[in-house]
């Protein structure tokens, strides 16, 4: 039995596995109380991997091994982003300085396609990563999330004022929520069609707004994509492969 765990910016997704079997699954933040609800006591003890995956500060690091250590004795493990894995090669000159997520989903997505691919990662943050057919990771893009746009309008802004939630559709808005709701939803589908012209591989998308991007994608007519697939696990699936080496 394994313990996975991917601490993402807005939440710390973690998953107990047996081989490929997923036992127990959740999410949560640090702060939210019991972070590993459901994990019993006795299988805490039965747990002799720990591997985590942060994207967060290293305060929230420390943290987050203060937490696990409350819970066992087995050695957390964190896993970064390295310049190879296989045939699998980061593009960044420093693979430290790339998201250990972003390199986690990558290894997932290579080595379920085996072939050239992309991955969009749509969390607090939306990340773009491509693979050629060798296993060479070709760079990416880095995107403010849904929420950190909506956020940062209401934060940069005096009198955009709306509340929480959501609205559906793209049309111009006729209220402040509409314009940006809908305008959030806008740029969603063009995100979609500019991949859909710039692609033409198989992408795997992961984050709390996959699905989101997923429907736009599966929406656009003129997609050059031959396979778009959701893959909620894909940071995890990688961090499992790592960790097994
Ligand atoms: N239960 C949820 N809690 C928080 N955000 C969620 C939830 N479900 C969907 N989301 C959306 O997913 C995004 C966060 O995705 P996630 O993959 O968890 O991010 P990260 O990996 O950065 O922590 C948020 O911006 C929000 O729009
Ligand atoms: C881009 C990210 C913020 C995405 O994180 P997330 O939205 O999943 O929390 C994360 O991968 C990160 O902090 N990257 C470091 C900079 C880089 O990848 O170049
Ligand atoms: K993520």
């Amino acid at each position: 039995m394994k313990l996975l765990v991917d601490a993402g910016n807005t939440r710390i997704k973690w998953q107990l596995r047996e081989g490929s079997e997923i036992r127990l699954a959740g999410s949560a933040t640090l702060e939210s109380g019991d972070l590993f609800e459901g994990i019993t006591r006795t299988e805490w003890q039965d747990i002799p991997s720990i591997s985590v995956s942060t994207v967060r500060s290293e305060h929230a690091r420390i943290e987050l091994e203060r937490v696990i250590k409350g819970y066992t004795a087995t050695p957390v493990r964190f896993f970064w982003t390295r310049s190879s894995f296989g045939r699998l090669t980061c593009a960044y000159e420093d693979p430290s300085a790339m998201g250990a997520d972003r390199w986690h989903a990558l290894v997932g997505a290579w080595h379920e396609i085996q072939g050239a691919c992309a991955v969009v990662d749509a969390g607090s943050a939306i990340t773009i990563d491509w693979i050629d057919a060798g296993g060479q990771h070709l760079g990416g893009y880095i995107l403010p999330g849904r929420t950190m746009m909506t956020d940062s309008l209401r934060q940069g802004t005096a009198r955009v004022l709306f509340d929480a939630g959501q609205a559906e559709g793209i049309s111009p808005g006729q209220t402040t929520a509409e314009c940006v709701f809908h305008g959030v939803n806008w740029l969603t589908r063009a995100l979609a069609e500019q991949l859909g012209r710039d692609l033409a591989v198989p992408v795997l998308i992961t984050g709390g707004d996959g699905s989101l991007i997923k429907t736009a994608l599966d929406n656009y007519q003129d997609s050059r994509i031959p396979l778009v697939a959701l893959r909620p696990d894909l940071v995890l699936d990688g961090l499992a492969l790592v960790g097994a080496e």
